[in-house]
C-alpha cells in the first residue's frame, strides 16, 4: 500500500468531540489557518483553546470524509496573552472558568502560565482568589503539565498514549522519576508494558544487565507470567532457574534481589513442606486467609439439629423422589457441616440433589443465597432450582471504581451476607482471589455448600480450589458416581463418564445425542463444521445456526482453531447484507447480527435490563449478539440475554466473534447443540480433561468432527493440569492448629 505523506499540522482546538479517558481516543476540531480539519488520534488531555502540533496524514474516512490522522501530537504553550486567554477560558485547568481567566490574564498578562507553574501564591493577589485557591489552581495546572510531560516522556520511547494515562494514574507527578529508575515498573499488571519492551527501555534509559532493578524486574515478570498460567505461586528454584536464565545473569543475583522484592513487599517466600515458594502478596494472601478462615468456620458452626430420618422421608415425599444413599449423605452433611462439597459427573444427581437441601434448608427457615461463578452458570442454576441465582460478583455487590481488574465488593467481614446459607455451583471455576472474596464476605456461622466437577478445567484465574479443597481432606466431600437412569440414556453422558475414566467412547453409533464424522484434514473438518451448523442441522433437527448451536474448539490458531471458524461462520451464518451495519476494528470485523464474546471481566461495563434494572459488570465468557453498530456515537450496543450493553468503539477490543469459542472459553456454559473439531495431535492441546469439559457442554447434541485418533489420543493423554498452589496444606495446617 502506498504509504501517506507524512505532515506537520499546527493549530487551535476549537472543540473536542470525543475522547477516551481510558485509550485516550480522541476525536477534535482543529482551526488551521482559517480550516477547521477533524484530527483523531490518541492524545493526552486536550481542551479547546490549546495550541497542538500533530504529525500524520489525512485520510478519507468511509463515513466522515477528509480527516487528520495523527500518530504522535505535541502541546505548544500559548505564548501571547490572547492565546492564553483563550487556552483558560476553555477549561484546560480545573477551577479557572472564563471570568477568572479574565482577570488571571488582566493582572498578569503574557507571564500568566508562568505565575501559574512557578509562583501560584501570587494568584492570591487577584479579588476572589483565597490563598488556598491559589495553591489549588497551582496543582492544577502543573498537573497537566506533568501528564504532558510523562506522555512526551514515554512517547519517545514507542509507549502509546492509553499506556501513558494508566502510567499517570498510577504514579502522578513522580511517573518520570518512577518510570526513569526502574522501567521495569511498567510490566506491573495495570501498565501491563511486555518484559521485552520495558527491557528495552531500560537498556535505552542506560540500565545495565546486571542492575538490581533488571532482575527484580525479571524476576516478578516471570512470577507475574505464571500467574497468568493458573499458578497461585513458583517453587523458589524453579522461579529463579527460569528468571536468571531469561536473565542471564547468574543464581546468586537473582537470588538477592528476589530477597529485595520480599523486602519492600512485592512478593512473599513461604517455607512449606521443606520447599520454599515464591507469591505475589495478593496470592498469598487468598491463600492464607481461605486457609484461615475456613478452620475458623470449622471450629465454631452453628448448631443445627441433625437431619433425622423423618426428615429425609417428608423432604421425599414432598418432592416426590427416593434418594440414593450418597444423596442423603450429602443433605445430613450440608446441614451439620459448615462447609460440605459435593462433587460428580453429569447425570450423577448433583441438582437433584441441591434442590433437597435447599428445601430442607427453608424447611427450617434458613436463609439461603444461591450463586455461580458466571451469568449463564447463574442462569442455569436458577432455571433448575426455580430460584434466584446470582453471579458471585452480583452476590457479593461488586462496588464501582474497582482497580484494574481487581474487583472491590461491598459485602466483607464487616458487612457479610445476609444468609444463614450460600451455595455455589461449579465451582471448579472459582479461582482463589475469588474464594477469598466469598470467604470474607459469608457469615463464620454461616454454611457453605459448593457443587462442581473437579475433572473440569481448573478456573481460568490462579489457583485450583476445587481440587486443593478436596485433596487437603479437611472439607466434608460427598462424590456421586451413579449415573441414574434417565441419564443414562444420553450417549453424551456415558460418553463423558468413559472419557473421564480413560476409556473411548463409541463413535459409531448413529441412533443417539453424540455421534462422530470422520474428517481427516483441518480444511474438511473446517468445512463439515461450517455446513453442519449452516445447514444441516438446522435441518435435521430445527435449531437456530446462531442461537442452539455453539461450536467449541481446542484451539485459537491453526485451520480448524476458533479464529478460522469465526470468519467462516460469520461468511456463512451472517453475511454482509445491504443495511447491516459493521465496521472493522484492526483484524476483527463486526457486524450487526454477530454472536460475540466478552474475554475479560469488566467490572465498569454497565447495562440495562429489558424491565429497567441497571447495573455493572460484563464478563469473561458472556454471550451475546451485536443489536446496533453506530458509527456516529462510535457505538456498538449488545445483548447478553435479557441485559443491552453499549461498547465505545475503543472497548470493542474486549469483545470477539463466539460462532466458535475455544474449550476454556465455554466454562460454565451449556449449549443444546455443541460442535466440535479435533484433528491432527498435540500433546499440550489435546487431553482428556479438555475433551471431558467440551463433551459435558452439550445438552441435546453433540458432534465430533475430525479424526478418531485425535479422539483416542485425547483419552489416553490424562495430563493433569499441575498448578502450583498451597491451599490443600495450608487448610490441613490450619485444621491442625484450632484442633
Ligand atoms: N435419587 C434419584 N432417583 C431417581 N432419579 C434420580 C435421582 N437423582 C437424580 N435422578 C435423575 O437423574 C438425572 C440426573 O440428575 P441431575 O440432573 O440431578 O444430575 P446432575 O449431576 O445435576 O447432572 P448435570 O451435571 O448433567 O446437570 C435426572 O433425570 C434426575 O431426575
Amino acid at each position: 500500500m502506498e504509504q501517506a505523506e507524512q505532515l506537520r499540522l499546527e493549530g487551535v482546538i476549537e472543540s473536542i468531540i470525543f475522547h477516551s479517558e481510558e485509550t485516550g481516543f480522541t476525536v477534535m476540531e482543529v482551526a488551521v489557518d482559517d480550516e477547521l480539519v477533524t484530527v483523531v488520534g490518541e492524545s493526552m488531555e486536550l481542551s479547546p483553546g490549546e495550541e497542538i502540533a500533530a504529525t500524520g496524514a489525512f485520510t478519507a474516512h468511509p463515513s466522515y470524509g477528509r480527516q487528520f490522522k495523527a500518530s504522535c501530537f505535541e502541546r505548544v504553550m500559548p505564548a501571547t496573552a490572547t492565546a492564553m486567554l483563550r487556552y483558560l477560558s476553555g477549561g484546560a485547568v480545573r477551577g479557572i472558568g472564563p471570568a477568572l481567566a479574565q482577570k488571571i490574564v488582566a493582572k498578569f498578562g503574557d507571564r500568566s502560565l508562568e505565575v501559574l507553574e512557578n509562583d501560584p501564591a501570587r494568584l492570591a493577589q487577584i479579588r476572589g482568589i483565597s490563598p488556598k485557591k491559589a495553591v489549588e489552581l497551582g496543582e492544577a495546572f502543573r498537573r497537566i503539565l506533568g501528564v504532558r510531560a510523562v506522555m512526551e516522556f514515554l512517547a519517545a520511547r514507542g509507549i502509546g498514549a492509553a499506556t501513558a494515562i494508566a502510567v499517570w494514574k498510577k504514579w502522578g507527578g513522580l511517573s518520570q522519576q518512577t518510570v526513569s529508575a526502574d522501567p521495569y515498573c511498567l510490566c506491573e499488571r495495570e501498565i501491563g508494558v511486555p518484559f521485552e519492551q520495558a527491557d528495552e527501555i531500560a537498556a535505552g534509559l542506560g540500565v545495565e544487565a546486571d542492575a538490581p532493578c533488571r532482575i527484580r524486574g525479571g524476576v516478578l515478570y516471570v512470577l507475574t507470567h505464571n500467574l497468568g498460567n493458573g499458578h497461585a505461586c513458583l517453587p523458589a528454584d524453579k522461579l529463579l532457574d527460569t528468571a536468571c536464565r531469561l536473565l542471564q545473569v547468574p543464581l546468586e543475583a537473582g537470588r538477592r534481589s528476589l530477597l529485595e522484592l520480599t523486602e519492600n513487599g512485592a512478593a512473599v517466600i513461604d517455607q512449606l513442606g521443606g520447599r520454599e515458594y515464591v507469591y505475589l502478596p495478593e496470592q498469598y494472601s487468598a491463600e492464607c486467609y481461605a486457609a484461615d478462615r475456613l478452620a475458623l468456620m470449622m471450629r465454631f458452626p452453628a448448631q443445627e439439629q441433625p437431619v433425622s430420618a423423618e426428615e429425609l422421608s417428608i423432604l421425599e415425599e414432598e418432592l416426590s423422589i427416593s434418594y440414593a444413599d450418597r444423596q442423603r449423605r450429602a443433605i445430613a452433611a450440608a446441614v451439620s457441616e459448615p462447609m460440605m462439597i459435593l462433587t460428580g459427573g453429569p447425570g450423577t444427581g448433583k441438582t437433584t440433589t441441591l434442590n433437597g437441601i435447599i428445601t430442607l434448608f427453608e424447611r427450617r427457615a434458613m436463609k439461603v443465597a444461591l450463586a455461580a461463578p458466571t451469568g449463564r452458570a447463574a442462569k442455569r442454576l436458577s432455571e433448575v432450582t426455580g430460584r434466584e441465582a446470582k453471579t458471585i460478583h452480583r452476590l457479593l455487590e461488586v462496588d464501582f471504581g474497582s482497580e484494574a481488574g481487581v474487583p472491590r465488593f461491598k459485602r466483607s467481614e464487616k458487612n457479610p451476607l445476609p444468609f444463614d446459607a450460600v451455595v455455589v455451583d461449579e465451582m471448579s471455576m472459582v479461582d482463589a482471589v475469588l474464594f477469598q472474596s466469598l470467604l470474607k464476605a459469608v457469615r463464620t456461622d454461616g454454611r457453605l455448600v459448593l457443587v462442581g466437577d473437579p475433572d473440569q478445567l481448573p478456573s481460568v484465574g490462579a489457583g485450583n480450589v476445587l481440587r486443593d479443597l478436596i485433596d487437603s481432606g479437611a472439607v466434608a466431600c460427598i462424590h456421586l458416581d451413579e449415573v441414574f437412569r434417565q441419564a443414562a440414556n444420553s450417549l453424551i453422558v456415558t460418553s463423558a463418564h468413559r472419557i473421564v475414566s480413560g476409556q473411548m467412547p463409541e463413535l459409531s453409533r448413529r441412533d443417539a445425542d453424540f455421534f462422530f464424522l470422520p474428517a481427516p484434514s483441518f480444511e474438511q473438518a473446517a468445512a463439515t463444521v461450517t455446513d453442519l451448523c449452516a445447514r444441516r442441522l438446522p435441518k435435521a433437527y430445527g435449531y437456530s445456526p446462531i442461537r442452539d448451536i455453539q461450536v467449541i474448539a481446542p484451539t485459537k490458531q491453526g485451520a480448524a482453531g476458533t479464529n478460522e471458524l469465526n470468519g467462516r461462520l460469520q461468511e456463512a451464518l451472517n453475511p454482509a447484507r445491504p443495511g447491516r451495519g459493521e465496521h472493522r476494528f484492526g483484524q476483527l470485523l463486526l457486524r450487526e447480527g454477530d454472536k460475540v464474546m466478552q474475554t475479560r471481566n469488566n467490572y465498569d461495563l454497565e447495562w440495562e435490563r429489558d424491565d429497567g434494572e441497571e447495573g455493572l459488570g460484563i464478563f469473561n465468557g458472556d454471550i451475546g449478539f451485536i443489536e446496533m453498530i453506530d458509527r456516529a456515537s462510535r457505538s456498538v450496543m449488545v445483548r447478553f440475554d435479557d441485559r443491552r450493553t453499549v461498547y465505545s468503539f475503543d472497548q470493542i477490543h474486549e469483545l470477539d466473534l463466539a460462532y466458535a469459542v475455544t474449550v476454556h472459553k465455554s466454562q460454565g456454559n451449556e449449549f443444546d447443540a455443541v460442535v466440535m473439531p479435533l484433528v491432527g495431535r498435540h500433546r499440550r492441546l489435546h487431553y482428556r480433561n479438555l475433551l471431558y469439559t467440551a463433551v459435558t457442554r452439550a445438552k441435546r447434541l453433540l458432534i465430533l468432527v475430525g479424526e478418531a485418533r485425535t479422539v483416542a489420543a485425547m483419552v489416553e493423554n490424562d495430563r493433569k493440569t499441575l498448578r502450583y498452589t498451597n491451599l490443600a496444606a495450608r487448610l490441613r495446617a490450619a485444621r491442625e492448629e484450632t484442633g
